[in-house]
């Protein structure tokens, strides 16, 4: 009996503007000061001036870099949202816990990497960038000054400090009657365009929305703001808690108010079992107000929310490629650690798509219904995740990071450790459709002994065998929960599904380019990843290689595609295995933020509560015991 999830808690709507949202570039220099801009919360960007602006910029690219190994997804620039925001969000799981906190900027970020990233829907595959409605709506472009190349100047913004400093708002209206118009004009335009995730208009306040909005849309000063996301392993927790009072003590210092008023000021949002593990740790050692939020309805709010975000969802299609270079064959092949060949096209309208089902892939499984009005369910689950990969290859081979691990894998052949069913009949079974390459049994052939003894595998080969095995088990609980719910669509999360970043690092350094749709795939050469049938579809000569290397490389954006875009085996095995499965009547989508549904979710449900006294841990909001 599945156990019934709470009804949505606090359902609202939420009051984030994501138009112009955009995604910044990992490795940009902006990114790096963005990133590390929170750890000197100032309170008012105009005091970054001078050599003070330069000390600072200097502090805030040596913290990035001392804090390079949580840096660990991409910041998401919000050019339109302005409202304070005094909560730190924290997600602490079995494995990971995850951070995000917003700052402001007087300046956008010049690298989104979006630009690289456009979408490939077939539709779409000629249309200019710049066509893009997403940004070419007046407001949700910064104002032409603030895209200079300079320094992002981030700033979190605690409401209680603009309060305590006489700061009513630094949103002024102005005072002249055709400006005001004019932004009533554009701010019913905003109205209609804002992200609203809740699916209950009812418990919309339209005419405060409206006022909030007028507000925005007068602001010169201010484009917005980044959201900005970290990462430490649980097992370091006493890491993470540091990371967030170094925040806040060098807010305090640097906004030159006292610690103790920053203290009052920042709130840290909790979820996920850590909250309840960890609640009491936190609050001593933080000393700010902790509130809990349920992981399950906080992933929920964030997937609502993540799916606003242009170029955010993705999904792998190898149908495109199938065609090419099966033009007769109509039977798919079953699931294999080989999967066809996969071209990355993103959504392009970023609206929540409900119903559907969320499959976060974290330390365990949890599956999760969730209906067209937002309501949900925790429809099933396994316990063979991500730990458990993690788990079992930290026993079998020498990797001791979950990275290396990673990097074995794609070394690796599993049909030295698998049992294949050539293994077993000697050829194809063809009555059934089981070719003779496929696995019958993971792992069946390291019983056997050779001359007695026991065979040795190499750690790649164990690697590739079993990263395949928890993905492709993944894989087919949820397309038999999603056949059984008769829901398509199927949302990948969690931390499992993000791969090692160094293609996105090697790739990051080519130029963007236009060609929206590609064939491609990537594979081991050397220390060196290789991508392969990496062209655009409309000239693509099918067995082209393509290596990603900064000097030949000529397709970034598949590079970077395949970079942000998570661990390239795991997402086209779960791809596969759903396509095979549902007979193509399914589809498995994926979220470059994958690792922080929660975390994402914790922080959206607590805006809007700035200056308001929120009960801590409200029964409402928390089902496990404290
Ligand atoms: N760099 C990494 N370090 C640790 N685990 C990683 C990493 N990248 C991916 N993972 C996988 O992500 C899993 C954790 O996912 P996550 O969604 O954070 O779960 P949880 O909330 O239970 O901590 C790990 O068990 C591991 O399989
Ligand atoms: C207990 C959990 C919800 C915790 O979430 P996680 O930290 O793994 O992201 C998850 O591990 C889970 O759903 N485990 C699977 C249990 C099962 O249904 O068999």
């Amino acid at each position: 009996m599945p156990a019934a999830g709470p009804s949505l808690p606090t359902a609202k709507t939420i009051q984030v503007d994501t138009r112009g949202a955009m995604i910044l570039d990992e490795e940009s220099p902006e990114l790096l000061a963005i990133r590390a801009a929170p750890l000197c919360l100032v309170h008012c960007p105009f005091a970054l001036r001078g050599t003070h602006t330069h000390t600072l910029l200097t502090c805030l690219v040596r913290l990035a870099r001392d804090h390079h190994q949580t840096r660990d997804s991409r910041g998401i620039y919000f050019p339109n949202y302005i409202e304070p925001v005094s909560h730190i969000a924290v997600d602490i799981g079995g494995s990971l816990a995850k951070v995000i906190y917003f700052t402001r900027s007087t300046n956008p970020p010049s690298s989104p990497s979006q630009i690289a990233t456009r979408g490939s829907s077939p539709s779409d595959i000629s249309t200019p960038l710049s066509s893009s409605p997403t940004r070419e709506s007046p407001i949700s472009s910064p104002p032409p000054s603030a895209k200079l190349n300079g320094h992002p100047r981030g700033a979190l913004t605690p409401a209680v400090l603009e309060q305590s400093n006489g700061h009513s708002s630094y949103l002024e209206i102005p005072s002249h009657t055709s400006r005001a118009d004019s932004t009533a004009a554009s701010a019913s335009s905003t109205l209609n365009g804002t992200a609203t995730a809740s699916l209950r208009p009812d418990s919309v306040n339209h005419s405060l929305l409206h006022d909030s909005l007028l507000r925005r849309a007068s602001v010169q000063h201010f484009p917005g703001g980044s959201l900005n996301f970290e990462r430490f392993e649980t097992e370091h927790i006493d890491e993470c808690l540091a990371f967030i009072r170094t925040l806040i003590e060098r807010s305090a210092e640097v906004n030159g108010v006292p610690l103790e008023e920053m203290r009052r000021g920042v709130k840290v949002i909790a979820t996920g079992g850590g909250a309840h593990r960890f609640y009491d740790v936190l609050a001593r050692e933080l000393q700010v107000e902790v509130h809990r939020e349920d992981e399950m309805a906080c992933l929920i709010e964030g997937l609502k929310f993540i799916t606003l975000i242009p170029d955010e969802v993705y999904y792998f299609s190898d149908e495109l490629i199938h065609s090419v270079s099966h033009p007769a064959q109509h039977q798919l092949e079953r699931p294999s650690p080989d999967p066809p060949k996969y071209a990355v096209s993103f959504v392009q309208d970023p609206v929540p798509q409900l119903p559907c089902l969320l499959v976060n892939i974290g330390s365990g499984v949890s599956i999760v219904k969730v209906d067209e009005d937002g309501s949900y369910e925790r429809v099933s689950g396994t316990s063979l995740g991500g730990g458990t990969l993690w788990g079992l290859l930290s026993l079998l081979t020498p990797a001791t990071t979950f990275d290396e691990m990673l990097a074995l894998s794609e070394k690796g052949n599993n049909e030295t450790v698998d049992m294949l069913v050539g293994d077993i009949y000697g050829s194809d079974y063809s009555k059934l459709g089981l070719k003779s390459t496929m696995i019958a049994s993971t792992f069946g052939k390291v019983f056997k002994k050779q001359g007695g003894k026991r065979g040795t595998f190499s750690p790649e080969d164990i690697s590739k065998s079993l990263l395949y095995a928890i993905s492709n088990n993944i894989g087919q609980i949820a397309y038999m929960n999603a056949e059984k719910y008769n829901l398509d669509r199927i949302y990948f999360g969690g931390y499992f599904i993000r791969g090692t970043s160094y293609i996105a690092r090697q790739a990051s350094v080519h130029p963007p380019v236009r060609a929206r749709s590609f064939v491609c795939s990537c594979r081991s050469r050397g220390d060196k990843l290789v991508y392969t049938r990496a062209e655009p579809i409309e000239e693509h000569p099918l067995f082209c290689d393509f290596s990603c290397d900064s000097k030949r490389g000529q397709s970034p954006a598949v590079a970077r595609a395949l970079g942000f875009a998570g661990h390239a085996a795991t997402i086209s095995t779960l791809s596969y295995a759903i396509r095979f499965w549902s007979k193509g009547t399914k589809r498995a989508l994926f979220l470059r933020h994958e690792g922080f549904l929660g975390a994402i979710g914790a922080w959206i449900k607590n805006i809007g509560e700035e200056g308001q006294e929120k009960k801590p841990d409200s029964d409402a909001d928390v089902d496990a015991e404290s």
